[in-house]
């Protein structure tokens, strides 16, 4: 049984299909990635999972069962959604203890928890004066509390900086690799999640775009190189010399797969061809992506904020 299975999910609010006949599964002892672009249905599909908001069909599985039938929630899932309300004048270790106390957890748990993501040192600090970084780790400190073994993060990446960003990556894979927890970690940003994940779902628009191994969807390495010359075509013995394989897929353009970009760029040296573009292709995922999320010209007189949601029922 998988650890989390999302079952041909479809969700609508009022004429917005959020969710529209979703559907993947995330195994123990990996980490997946959940992408979209803003709106694209992540949140909605995680608050199904939590059964925060119900489905108008299909269904969202932890362990194989609803999550209001999970006998204790804490201990089998843990889950960081946006903006967790912490109670300001409280100390990050009071916060914790509270939520031990209410789920019958060890207090103890509270500074373990707070050790875990870096925060024991501010264990004692009020929760007011954190930083956004700072409310992330205590959010996914509360997330661990019950030492559950599927955790739902919900763009846990969103105001860390880029050392909080590797800390994050590094410790995912630590759930992952040396707890055997199934984490399902959402974002809008493909690079942010790309090197630790290993299994990739794509939403946009509320469907399904792309699923899989992150391995296969990257698959094949190198994706070539594409060049532009008006006398490109003089490129093309040197380079077929080193190894390569040539194509070209318009007048003064060939792209060159087998050899690394500095070889391109060496025989144009020597060749003395002037180029006027040297590009690494992208793979398709990233394509793929690029393509979904890509800067559209803002509407007139609007921007592209991200789409906030209303909070049913609470916070995690
Ligand atoms: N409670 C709600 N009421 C009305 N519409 C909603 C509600 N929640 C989500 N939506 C709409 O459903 C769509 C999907 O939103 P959702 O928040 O699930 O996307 P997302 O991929 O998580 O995006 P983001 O990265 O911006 O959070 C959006 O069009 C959003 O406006």
């Amino acid at each position: 049984m998988s650890a989390i299975e999302i079952r041909s999910l479809s969700k609508s609010f009022g004429a917005v299909r959020a969710v529209d006949d979703v559907s993947f599964t995330v195994e123990q002892g990996t980490v997946t990635g959940f992408l979209g672009p803003n709106g694209a249905g992540k949140t909605t599909t995680l608050r199904c999972l939590l059964g925060l908001v119900t489905p108008d069909s299909g269904e969202a599985l932890i362990g194989g069962r609803r999550y209001a039938d999970l006998a204790a929630p804490l201990t089998e899932v843990g889950a960081v959604l946006e903006a967790t309300n912490f109670h300001p004048g409280r100390t990050a270790r009071d916060h914790l203890r509270v939520l031990c106390t209410a789920a019958g957890l060890p207090p103890a748990r509270a500074g373990e928890a707070l050790d875990q993501v870096g925060l024991a040192d501010a264990a004692g600090k009020r929760v007011g004066g954190f930083s956004l970084g700072m409310r992330q780790r205590l959010a996914l400190a509360t997330a661990l509390l019950g030492a559950p073994r599927i955790l739902i993060l919900d763009e846990p990446a969103n105001g860390l900086d880029p050392a909080g960003i590797q800390w994050l990556r590094g410790f995912l894979r630590f759930l992952a690799d040396d707890r055997g927890c199934a984490v399902l970690v959402s974002s809008h940003v493909l690079a942010e999640v790309e090197q630790t994940v290993d299994d990739i779902v794509i939403i946009a628009r509320g469907r399904m775009i792309r699923q899989g191994a992150l391995s296969e969807l990257t698959s094949g390495g190198d994706h070539g190189v594409r060049v532009a010359a008006a006398e490109a075509e003089r490129l093309r013995p040197r380079l077929e010399e080193a190894g390569a394989t040539v194509e070209s897929p318009e007048s003064g353009v060939l792209l060159v797969r087998g050899v690394p970009p500095e070889v391109v760029g060496r025989a144009a040296l020597e060749e003395a061809v002037v180029l006027s573009e040297l590009v690494g292709q992208r793979s398709d995922l990233e394509q793929v992506f690029l393509d979904l999320t890509g800067d559209p010209a803002p509407p007139p007189g609007g921007d592209a904020l991200p789409v906030q949601t209303e909070t049913p029922g609470g916070t995690s």
